[in-house]
Order: structure tokens, then sequence, then C-alpha cells
């Protein structure tokens, strides 16, 4: 179980996170939504270790991140970040193999170069496997992201808006990908996540962040509510329901509401 206790996180002296409280469990899906600047793509890099919390416990399986070994991290969090780093001139076979990094010595092993070309298979990126990262599309390059993450074979899968770039099609695609990997093999995913749909049809469990706190969180049916739309995003919205999930219809901003 991934645990977040009490977590804090400040720039300068600007409080950014509040004593936000979040467990995951293997086997679950979890989306972070929220307004833009209020802290997501921030709480997942604290949880990367990309950024350093100002206070507050991330415990890994029990163990405190903070005094874990930067390899041990690792093997058991992988991480997609929101955009892709400035030039990356590596083809894409090398780029999803660098998810191997934390089991490789010097050169890969046999199970290396056949788990990036499994990864490369399911996501469909073989016909672009020996393409140059940086000549790739933003919606391609998300997608090689995503399959360096899912190379890494980690229990804990961090996303940062894993759809933002792709078509509708390749939306699916990816988050069936996960949600099959987060069923079938007990992984644990999180996901900062602006499409409320996706985000209320994929998720187990929904954390509503405000302002940097927690403003509610529980099955997508509980926070997906017209007044919770409301007092976060300050929009009018009717909630329906298809094949199970909430599905959310903005109507419009509520300061048009005269
Ligand atoms: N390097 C930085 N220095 C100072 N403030 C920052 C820095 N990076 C982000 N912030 C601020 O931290 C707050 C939270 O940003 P963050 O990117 O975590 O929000 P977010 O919810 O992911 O936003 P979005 O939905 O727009 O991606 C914002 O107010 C942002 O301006």
């Amino acid at each position: 179980m991934l645990c977040i206790e009490g977590l804090c996180f400040h720039y300068n002296k600007t409080a950014i996170l509040e004593n936000i409280g979040i467990d995951l469990h293997r086997g679950q899906m979890l989306s972070i939504v929220g307004p833009n600047g209020t802290g997501k793509t921030t709480l997942l890099k604290c949880i990367a270790g990309i950024a350093t919390p100002r206070s507050g416990k991330i415990l890994i399986d029990g163990v405190d991140m903070s005094r874990m070994s930067r390899m041990d991290h690792a093997k058991r969090i992988g991480y997609v970040p929101q955009s892709s780093p400035g030039k990356f001139p590596i083809t894409v076979f090398d780029a999803v193999l660098m998810g191997r990094r934390p089991y490789m010595t010097w050169r890969p092993s046999e199970k290396d170069l056949e788990a990036v070309a499994n990864v490369l298979k399911s996501l469909n990126l073989e016909n672009i496997a020996l393409r140059d990262f940086d000549q790739l599309s933003g919606g391609q390059k998300q997608k090689v992201l995503l399959a360096r993450a899912v190379a890494q074979e980690t229990d804990y899968l961090l996303m940062d808006e894993p759809t933002s770039n792709l078509d509708l099609k390749h939306q699916m695609e990816v988050l069936e990908m996960v949600s099959g990997m987060v069923k079938k093999s007990g992984v644990a995913a999180m996901l900062a996540m602006h499409d409320l749909n996706l985000a209320a049809r994929f998720s187990d469990r929904i954390v509503m962040l405000n302002k940097g706190r927690i403003f509610c969180s529980g099955r997508p049916r509980q926070v997906m509510t017209a007044q919770n739309i409301r007092s976060i995003y300050g929009v009018e919205a009717t909630i329906n329901e298809t094949n199970g999930h909430p599905h959310i219809l903005p109507i419009r901003p509520v300061s048009a509401l005269g």
C-alpha cells in the first residue's frame, strides 16, 4: 500500500499542499482531480521523489520513502510526467529501455530486452521503435513515456494527465491498458486527470483537490456530484449515469448565470 500522511509542500513561503492524506491499495486506480494550479502535479512529484515535502510521510509498503535509496524507490514507483523532457536524442526503443535502469548493470539482459519488446507491442509502438524520440508527435511521445514507466515494472504507477495529448482512440487504449495492469497484475495507479468523465469511468476512487487541500474523496459516484463540481470548478453541471459510471455534462459557468 502507498500511504501518504499529513503531507505539506511549500514553494518558498507559499503553501502548495496542506495536510494531504491518501491511501492507495494495490489493484486500485485512483484519480486526482481539481482545477488548474491546485497541486495535482506537485503531489505526484512528491511521491516520485522529484519534490521534497516540507512535512508529512510517504510510506511505500510500510517503508518510509525518505529512507529509501534511489534505486529501491525506482523499483517501486514509476512516473509518467505531464510533458516530455526537452531534448531526448535517442530512439524510442532506447527511451523505453531507460525504464529498465533500476535492474540493469552496464548492459541490458535478455530479460530487459524482452520486457521492452513486450511493452512496445502492448502499446502498439513497435512500428516506431527505431524512430528518434525528438521527432515524434506529442501524443506519440506521451505513449513512449508511459511505455518507459511500464517497462520499469513497478508496483505503483503515477501518471500526470496521461491522456492530455491523445486522440479518442489512444485515450481509450492507454487507460484500458493501465486498467488491465491494475486488475490483472495488482499494480496500483495514481493519475492526475482533467477529464472528469474518463476519471469517473476508469477510477476505483477519486480525490478532489482544491487549493492544495483534499476537498473530498471516495467512489466516483460520491465525488462527481453536481454540488461538488459547482463548488470546486464553478460550473453548473448535470450528472447522468452511463454504463454504471457517472457522466458529467457541463452546462455553464456559475458566474454566467447572472
Ligand atoms: N517551480 C515552481 N515554483 C513556484 N511555484 C510553482 C512551481 N511549480 C508550480 N508552482 C505553483 O504550484 C501550484 C500548484 O501547481 P501544480 O502544477 O502542482 O498544479 P496542478 O493542479 O497540477 O495544475 P494544472 O492542472 O494546471 O496542471 C501552482 O500555483 C503553481 O503556480
